[in-house]
């Protein structure tokens, strides 16, 4: 796997064995497992996919972190945690981020949490209790900064996004970027829970956006509404993925 963002090799080797382990998983899988219709019957796409990664590509998690880099952003949400891959990255723009600030500001500690610039997290969210457990495994080898930046939500996004906080109470200036990656029908609940934590200028980001396009109506007539506080575009990746910006 080519590393065009320079991360440290050991984590470079751990996200290529996990992005490489989660495409064998999806190409073992029937061609029809994306359909609409299969992805209709909620129980059955449930159990078939709790044991899987569906990580979002790599390609588009250099996006991410890119994204994320260019932003400044030190609170960021992930929906859709999965076995965490693109936690990974969330993370690594957010240490790089903080290490900015503190940079900027003189301090220069090298440790990755800024001093007096709030404290940065990725707060990220998972329903399957043994993908939390597995993500958490391999947040732990990518290294204590990248584990210590994710706080884990367990439980089902419509609770745990619209409790706990982000980072206000240690002065974070809000949410700076929102990862979309989760079941189409929890796409607009997802950014509803934290759309009054956003900061102007807010990315949100959503994956395979013309794939499941049907999927996604409620979301985009949400962010589309004349007058509205968002403005999307389709990025030309493979299965479309939507950056849209707030205020
Ligand atoms: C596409 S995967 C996320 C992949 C992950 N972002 C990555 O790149 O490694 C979507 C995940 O969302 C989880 N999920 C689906 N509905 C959820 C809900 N209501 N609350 C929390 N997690 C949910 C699924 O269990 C699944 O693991």
């Amino acid at each position: 796997m080519t590393n065009p963002l320079s991360l440290p090799p050991q984590i470079h080797s751990l996200l290529s064995t996990l992005h490489a382990k989660s495409l064998a998983q999806e190409a073992a899988l029937p061609s029809s497992t994306f359909s609409p219709s299969s992805r209709a019957d909620r129980t059955s796409f449930d159990a078939l996919m709790s044991d899987k990664f569906i990580a979002l590509d790599q390609d588009k998690c250099e996006f991410v972190y890119q994204t994320l880099r260019a932003s400044g952003a030190t609170t960021v949400v992930e929906a859709g945690t999965s076995y965490g891959v693109s936690t990974i990255y969330l993370a690594l723009g957010v240490l790089a981020n903080l290490q900015a600030k503190d940079n900027a500001n003189g301090n220069g500690s090298g440790q990755g949490q800024g001093q007096g610039v709030g404290k940065g997290k990725v707060v990220a969210t998972e329903k399957e209790p043994g993908k939390a457990a597995l993500a958490r495994e391999y947040w732990t080898q990518a290294g204590r900064d990248v584990a210590g930046v994710i706080e884990l939500r367990e439980g089902d996004l419509r609770e745990t996004l619209t409790s706990g906080g982000y980072g206000e109470e240690v002065g974070e200036e809000g949410v700076g970027l929102v990862l979309l990656d989760i079941w189409t029908p929890m796409a607009l609940p997802a950014l509803k829970a934290v759309q009054d934590k956003l900061k102007p200028g807010a990315v949100i980001i959503a994956d395979n956006t013309l794939m499941a396009k049907d999927g996604y109506q409620e979301l985009f007539e949400y962010v589309d509404q004349e007058g509205g506080p968002f403005k999307r575009i389709t990025l030309p990746y493979k299965g479309g993925m939507d950056m849209i910006v707030y205020k």
